[in-house]
């Protein structure tokens, strides 16, 4: 067996299977994902990929150690939507001079990223090791472009540098296409959708283009006498190689291609094609390497009504809506709910976002809580809290309950891990309330937040229209003959501490339900 593999199996994109996760070096492990684009509000289906791969690096941290893991997530700043919103935000204040297009980009990814930043945290997320920004890494996009064009995979047209995949597949090493598998021409269909007559070949792609007038424009490679500005794509093969590669290669040293290579790179699974693809491909011929990472993953979708959540399509909630507004289910959603929510089905399947999952959810986290509030470690008789309880487990070395470890070694599993906590918590006992605890820490979930959060709302909820919505829907319900959808408003109630009454009016016979708040 070798000395980095922990038991951790992963599927992998790239060979369609599942496979043992063996680091490149057990003292480093190195993981990258694609990170936002900040112009607008995330949205709930963007957080998707962010929690999962926070659940992997918090399992990795477990594994491998605290300090032997490098996380790097970038950020797109650099992008035509940007400019767009920052035209449509601050059009009127660039037209009166008071604003450079420039500073009005950055107002745009300022603000945009901060908003990001608070949402995830929000969400239980883990800072990751390193968050790059695209304007910042600009000079290593630069190399790699002129490298590149040296080795002939890529050529300048019409100011433009574009990459040639034929070019690639006519050279010895990886060929183009191997990550998503698709048959040429469907590649060239999507590839079709924006033609340009600068390309000498459909399937060609931008590595850099020309910048107007007042747009962010850095000086070009290859003598292109015009400012520019890299394409998406190269992007992250940049940032990854600045922030992975080192001491090895950042400065694009080729002498030893195998160590140029990292370990896990993830994101949605739209991002397969083309844009993993397309680093896939920069990376690699740059560096000299046969693969870019190791282990690819990608999480499914999340879907309104059996459609991807996406700013395009118009069905989206975002983050902040949840957190902060009534938008969705007429109620505001804590954080820890929300990753719940989505950690209760595989993050390769997809998930169909509704009211009904959220309730799911919050009444499971209600349980758990309720447990460790009842059954709960003692210390000189007093109740622990959760942080302390996880915290002792952790400096006690403890590990992992058996079951909720095989469940995520098992290519991140946590639905069955989140059932075993379920069944856990029926019958916790003093004993086992820090390894519970330390279990449910590892999801990302932090139940001293969503007990705050919780009391903070019973004390306004008694004032609030919500309760009297929740036993109309129940009502309806019953009228329905749907006992178990009513059972599950009673004991979504019951899990906040509000018991119902059921009655009947002596003179319409009609049912009435009062209630009245037990904890
Ligand atoms: N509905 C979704 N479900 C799961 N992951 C998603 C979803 N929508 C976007 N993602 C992921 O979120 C991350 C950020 O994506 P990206 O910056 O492309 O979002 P976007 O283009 O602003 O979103 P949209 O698809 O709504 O236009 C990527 O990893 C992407 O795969
Ligand atoms: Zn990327």
């Amino acid at each position: 067996m070798s000395e980095g593999f922990k038991g951790l199996v992963v599927y992998n994109t790239l060979t369609r299977r599942k496979e043992e996760f063996i680091p490149l070096d057990p003292s480093r492990v190195r993981m990258y994902i694609c990170g936002p684009t900040v112009y607008d509000y995330a949205h709930i289906g963007n957080a998707r990929p962010v929690i999962v791969f926070d659940v992997l690096f918090r399992l990795l941290r477990h594994l491998y150690g605290e300090d032997h893991v490098t996380y790097v997530r970038n950020i797109t700043d650099v992008d035509d939507k940007i400019n767009a919103r920052a035209l449509r935000d601050y059009g009127a204040e660039i037209e009166a001079g008071r604003m450079t297009l420039n500073e009005a980009i950055r107002a745009v990814t300022e603000r945009t990223n901060a908003q990001f930043q608070a949402d995830v945290k929000a969400l239980g997320c883990l800072e990751p090791t390193s968050q790059p920004r695209a304007t910042e890494h600009i000079p290593q996009m630069l190399a790699l472009i002129e490298r590149l064009i040296d080795l002939g995979v890529a050529y300048v047209a019409d100011n433009h540098v574009l990459f040639s995949p034929s070019a690639m597949n006519a050279r010895r090493g990886p060929r183009y296409g191997a990550l998503s598998r698709r048959p040429l021409d469907e590649m060239l269909a999507g590839a079709r959708v924006d033609v340009a007559s600068y390309k000498r070949d459909e399937l060609d792609f931008v590595l850099w283009k020309p910048s107007k007038e007042g747009e962010p424009g850095w000086p070009s490679p290859a003598g292109i006498p015009v400012l520019g500005r890299p394409g998406w794509h190269i992007e992250c093969s940049a940032m990854s190689m600045a922030k992975l590669l080192e001491p090895f290669g950042g400065g694009l040293r080729c002498d030893d291609p195998s160590k140029n290579m990292f370990d896990i790179h993830g994101g949605g699974i739209d991002l397969v094609f083309p844009h993993h693809e397309n680093e896939i491909a920069q990376s690699c011929c740059a560096l000299g390497t046969d693969q870019m990472a190791r282990y690819w993953m990608h999480n499914g979708f999340l879907q309104v009504e059996g459609r991807k959540m996406s700013k395009s399509e118009g069905n989206f909630v975002t983050i902040h809506e949840l957190l902060e507004t009534e938008k969705f289910g007429g109620r505001k959603w804590p954080g820890e709910v929300l990753r719940l929510a989505m950690l209760m089905t595989h993050y390769r399947e997809p998930i169909d976002f509704s009211l009904r999952r959220l309730e799911e959810a919050d009444a499971k986290l209600s349980s758990w809580r309720n447990a460790i509030i009842e059954k709960g470690a003692l210390k000189e008789g007093i109740r622990l809290t959760f942080g302390e309880m996880v915290e002792c487990h952790r400096q006690c070395r403890g590990d992992l309950s058996s079951e909720v470890k095989a469940a995520l070694l098992d290519d991140l599993n946590t639905y069955p891990a989140i059932a075993f906590l379920d069944r856990k918590r029926k019958s916790l006992s003093e004993e086992d309330a820090q390894q519970f605890a330390f279990d449910i820490a590892m999801l990302g979930i932090d139940i001293d937040a969503y007990h705050a959060w919780d009391r903070a709302r019973l004390s306004s909820i008694a004032e609030s229209q919500e309760i009297e919505t929740l036993i109309k829907r129940r009502s309806t319900y019953i009228q329905e003959k749907n006992w178990a959808e009513a059972d599950r408003i009673r004991d979504l109630l019951q899990s906040w501490g509000i018991q119902l009454k059921d009655s009947k009016d002596p003179v319409t016979g009609e049912r009435i339900t009062t209630w009245e708040v037990k904890r």
